[in-house]
């Protein structure tokens, strides 16, 4: 891995003013549910036991999985808060501790801390030896002799974070961990998924793009067992519980600020949405914000996908960057099923998170022949999508196989996402209609 300031760090610090989450002032309503102290809203359940009365599961089925779940979504909220408190130093102290890998794509301190973080507390809580972790990042940049600065920072980062676990219902480490212990938390998370049983997924950011350049990003955890995901979180750190902002595309955020101020407090208010395989439900919850006093668990409220299957009326997401997905692909499929809408562009599985919660209908990615799409770019979403009600296989309608390891074995031309089967079957058959005329 070469070890550089990455070039898309000078255009974050520009695009900051633009599109920043912090200083730009957008009509969102807060979420109106306070957190809760603990046991006081009977109707927002913790992720253990979410939906399991109404499924009329026996205790021993509702159980399976709950602690597991609920590990998942605290830490990912540790995460959550680590993140902001890196995103805002990148942003605002112009430093140089966003790095290029080997494919060019960047990496930073927030990506190896996430990724120490939670390690350590899934190997604590379900035991270093059989915890099995599938994750992007290692430590080969981090252990260079020019980067004693940058691992200095994330053993910091991973320790303030780790320090925090009670705040969240967890248990943090007795004492500071050292530099070897943060390396060896990050490379233990070297699991090729390749032999069936457990295995945890871990995008620590997803969509490094968006976070370096002050935008939207995900942390994104599942659990696949015997190549099934079972259980997904999503952490959205810039994605407030109310859903308006998807509306506008970054470049109108600068014209309602001036019209429509709001405080930064509502805007930076994320959200955590998870699910459980077979409870056919999806629940989202807010972060917890720092200058919140601890309150858990958190309150919850379910998710559901969209109920239009009308193309003239639904949004489809992609990436943002051509490189990541053909828009001039997607552009013609778009005028062939009949969407009318823009595409809305957005970094990260915030796409999922978008399609789940009934923000938009429609998720299309058609990358590049030859790129090999990866599980931890995909497993938390799908798992979360499909118990909200919709959607998710590649171009030829067939799912997504998690059970090969690294890589989406098999994938068939791209990967589609939809709140019904109704704009799946539209979108599958354009893709059939146009695919050999194609550049892909
Ligand atoms: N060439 C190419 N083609 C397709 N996909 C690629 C490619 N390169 C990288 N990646 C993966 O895309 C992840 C980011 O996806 P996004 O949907 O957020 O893309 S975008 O930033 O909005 O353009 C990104 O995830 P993160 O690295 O976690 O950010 C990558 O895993
Ligand atoms: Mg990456
Ligand atoms: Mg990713
Ligand atoms: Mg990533």
């Amino acid at each position: 891995m070469s070890v550089g300031i990455h070039p898309f760090f000078s255009i974050a610090t520009k695009r900051f003013n633009f599109c920043s989450f912090k200083r730009v002032g957008i009509a969102v309503n807060s979420y109106s549910l306070p957190l809760s102290l603990s046991g006081s809203h009977n109707r927002t359940p913790s992720p253990s036991t979410m939906g399991d009365e109404k499924l009329g599961l026996k205790s021993s089925e509702s159980d399976k999985y709950s602690k597991e779940l609920d590990v998942a979504v605290r830490v990912v909220q540790m995460a959550c808060s680590l993140c902001q408190r890196v995103q805002e130093s990148l942003v605002s102290k112009n430093n140089d501790q966003v790095k290029s890998k080997d494919d060019d794509s960047p990496v930073t301190i927030a990506d190896w801390s996430v990724q120490a973080t939670v390690s350590w507390v899934l190997s604590e809580c379900f035991g270093r030896e059989s915890v099995s972790i599938i994750a992007e990042e290692d430590v080969n940049t981090l252990s260079r002799a020019d980067a004693v600065g940058l691992l200095e920072s994330v053993v910091k980062t991973v320790n303030e974070c780790l320090a925090e676990a009670p705040k969240f219902g967890l248990k943090g480490p007795d004492r500071v961990l050292e530099t070897s212990e943060v390396l060896e938390a990050i490379s233990r998370c070297n699991s090729t998924g390749s032999h069936p049983g457990r295995h945890w997924v871990l995008d620590p950011v997803d969509g490094t793009l968006g976070f370096v350049r002050g935008d939207q990003y995900a942390i994104a955890l599942a659990m696949i067992e015997d190549g099934e995901v079972l259980l997904g979180v999503l952490g959205c750190p810039n994605y407030p519980m109310n859903k308006e902002w998807l509306k506008y595309h970054h470049r109108d955020f600068l014209v309602m600020s001036k019209s429509s101020p709001s405080t930064s407090e509502s805007w930076n208010k994320g959200c955590v949405i998870y699910a459980k395989r077979g409870c056919g439900k999806a629940w989202m919850q807010p972060l917890v914000h720092k200058s919140e006093k601890l309150v858990w668990p958190n309150s919850a409220r379910e998710i559901r996908v969209s109920t239009i299957d009308d193309p003239a009326l639904a949004t489809f997401c992609e990436p943002v960057e051509r490189a990541n997905s053909s828009h001039s692909f997607t552009a013609g499929l778009a005028h062939s099923v009949g969407l009318r809408k823009q595409p809305l562009r957005v970094y990260s599985m915030v796409k999922y998170a978008a399609i789940a919660r009934g923000d938009a209908e429609i998720f299309m990615k058609f990358a590049r022949a030859g790129y090999k799409e990866k599980i931890w770019d995909h497993a938390a979403g799908v798992l979360i999508i499909q118990e909200a009600g919709g959607v998710v296989t590649d171009a030829g309608g067939r799912p997504l196989d998690f059970s090969k390891g690294i890589f989406l074995e098999g994938l068939d031309r791209g990967i589609i996402a939809c709140s019904g089967a109704t704009l799946l079957e539209k979108i599958v058959r354009a893709v059939d209609a146009s695919w050999d005329s194609s550049n892909l």
